[in-house]
């Protein structure tokens, strides 16, 4: 097992659905700034797991401790507040304002300011500059002042990580972030979340395992909601267990 040096340590967690054990005595440890990969075949658990770790799901059985504070009886603004953020979902984002306003909402909101909807964001100068910071790093100052309904699917989700990180996470919880991409466009996202990669502990659920392999420190590989291995990209791909379980047998797999 992991010391101490943990920023999130997960032990015996358990969610059952009816009698389906969704996740079933699952054990996790993420050290700063690591990128911690979570994968399994469909219907696994990975998800459920994440909305355990966010808060949308009450665990029936088991700690999740971040930086040595419980947060299973945290509500989700109090771990976003203690440094653990989901990334922010295309549903959450408003089409109908631009990527800068947008980001600026997070700022506003990250700033224990009210999401401010009815107090419009477009006058208050204190936000465009790290909203403007927050494109810059993600590349997409180009495109600040579009209308985020007329963006590609591609930018709009390297804007959710845009107002992620306007939320100052010690630790990411990125579900899928690839998912609906082109090649070049799940490239450009391996290549931004590889530049965060130390800057941000990472908790990545994703079915590309081009991506995963490229940016995971470690792997856990969850079947019917428990670990059957964790380790290192190499330890995992040399693994007959993980080969036999999900990976398939043939050599050209990872
Ligand atoms: N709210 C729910 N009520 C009942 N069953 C559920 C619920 N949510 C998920 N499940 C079931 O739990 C199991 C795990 O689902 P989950 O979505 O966590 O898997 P996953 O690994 O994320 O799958 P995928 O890779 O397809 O996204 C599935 O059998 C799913 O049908």
């Amino acid at each position: 097992m992991k010391p101490s040096s943990s920023l999130l340590q997960v032990r015996g967690l358990a969610k059952r659905f009816g009698g389906l054990r969704v996740t079933d005595g699952f054990d996790l440890d993420v050290a700063p700034g690591e990128v911690h990969a979570i994968i399994g075949p469909n219907g696994a658990g990975k998800t459920t797991l994440i909305n355990q770790l966010s808060g949308e799901l009450r665990p029936d059985a088991g700690s999740i401790v971040l930086d040595g504070e419980d947060m299973v009886h945290a509500s989700i603004q109090r771990r976003v507040a203690l440094g653990m953020a989901r990334s922010y979902q295309i549903t959450s984002v408003f089409p109908d304002f631009t990527a800068l306003e947008n980001v600026m909402l997070a700022v506003q909101s990250a700033s224990g300011r009210s999401f401010g909807i009815f107090k419009p964001v477009r006058d208050d100068a204190s936000l465009v500059e790290p909203a403007h910071a927050l494109l810059v790093r993600v590349g997409l100052a180009p495109v600040a002042t579009q209308r985020v309904a007329s963006m590609a699917h591609g930018a709009r989700r390297q804007l959710e990580l845009a107002m992620t990180l306007a939320l100052k996470p010690r630790l990411m919880l990125l579900d899928e972030p690839m998912a609906g991409m082109s090649q070049k466009e799940s490239a450009e996202m391996v290549e931004l979340l590889r530049s965060l990669r130390g800057q941000h502990a990472m908790v990545l659920v994703e079915h590309d395992m081009d991506a995963v392999f490229a940016l995971a420190d470690r792997i856990t590989v969850l079947v019917y909601g428990r670990p059957i291995a964790s380790g290192t990209p190499g330890q995992i791909r040399n693994d007959p267990e993980v080969r036999r379980a999900y990976l398939g047998d043939e050599e050209e797999v990872l």
